[in-house]
């Protein structure tokens, strides 16, 4: 790691702990990391930086699960099954703290392009793109205007309804790497369908992440489809 490399893990370890100690107090966040309370107070307060090592364990361990119990309790289930994730995609921040925890806790490789579907894949994908410092594309339902060329990708759903997803041609060159994200997977069918679009570029999967698997058919779907790694952040 570089020094800007470990500068940049040392404030992720910080935002993750400021993010930890807005529902705890500094003697419970020091049972939690085992780290004391009042090196935790300098962390949050901005007076001291936590060492490398100290810094790497709060992304690594304590970060996937402190935001798997975030994002647990920031979304609902109706009767039905489905799930009220707004609170989650609206809040950019969160998403944007959540993002360097997804990609070293899921072991991506760095990818050039981040691909969800429009809409709610979008905050996500934006953040993920921002970490890795690389591009960020999104398939929509309906052509985007001014643009000529797409990569189209249709499926007919279980409801026997037929879905269609355009990119612009443009957003994924051949032999390009690129992560599909999306907020939620369930059936598989939207993923599948970003998968679709990945092939017909010829470009290659980095990997798969939802923030939310409901239920196991949609990352099993995707399994099929990839070697890649795939993941998501919590299952309900
Ligand atoms: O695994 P699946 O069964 O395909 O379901 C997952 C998809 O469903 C939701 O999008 P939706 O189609 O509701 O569109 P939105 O993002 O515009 O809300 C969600 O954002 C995923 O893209
Ligand atoms: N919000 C949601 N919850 C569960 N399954 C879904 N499929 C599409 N949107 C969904």
């Amino acid at each position: 790691m570089n020094r800007a490399e470990k500068a940049a893990l040392q404030l992720r370890a910080v935002d993750v702990l400021g993010m930890l100690k807005e529902t705890r107090t500094y003697d419970e966040l020091a049972a939690e990391t085992g780290l004391p309370a009042g090196d935790l107070n300098r962390y949050v307060n901005g007076h001291v930086l936590p060492g490398t090592e100290r810094a790497r364990e709060v992304v690594d361990d304590l970060g996937r699960e402190a935001l798997a119990d975030e994002l647990d309790a920031r979304i609902s289930v109706d009767d039905e099954g489905y799930v009220d994730n707004t609170a989650t995609v609206f809040d950019q921040p969160f998403l944007d703290l959540a993002a360097p925890v997804v990609a070293n806790a899921f072991e991506f490789d760095r990818p050039d392009v981040v691909l969800t579907a429009a809409t709610d894949g979008i905050t996500l994908a934006s953040a993920l793109a921002s970490y890795y410092g690389t591009r960020c594309a999104y398939a929509k339902k309906t052509k985007e205007t001014a643009v000529e060329e797409f990569i189209e990708a249709r499926e007919r759903l279980q409801s026997g309804i037929e879905l269609t997803y355009y990119l612009p041609a443009a957003a994924i060159d051949e032999g390009e790497s690129v992560l599909v994200v999306d907020d939620l997977i369930r059936s598989g069918e939207t993923q599948e369908l970003l998968l679709d679009i990945v092939e017909t570029a010829d470009a290659d999967v980095a990997g798969v992440f939802a923030l939310i698997a409901a239920g196991d058919d949609g990352i099993e779907r995707a399994r099929d489809r990839t070697d890649a790694p795939i993941g998501s952040l919590v299952s309900v």
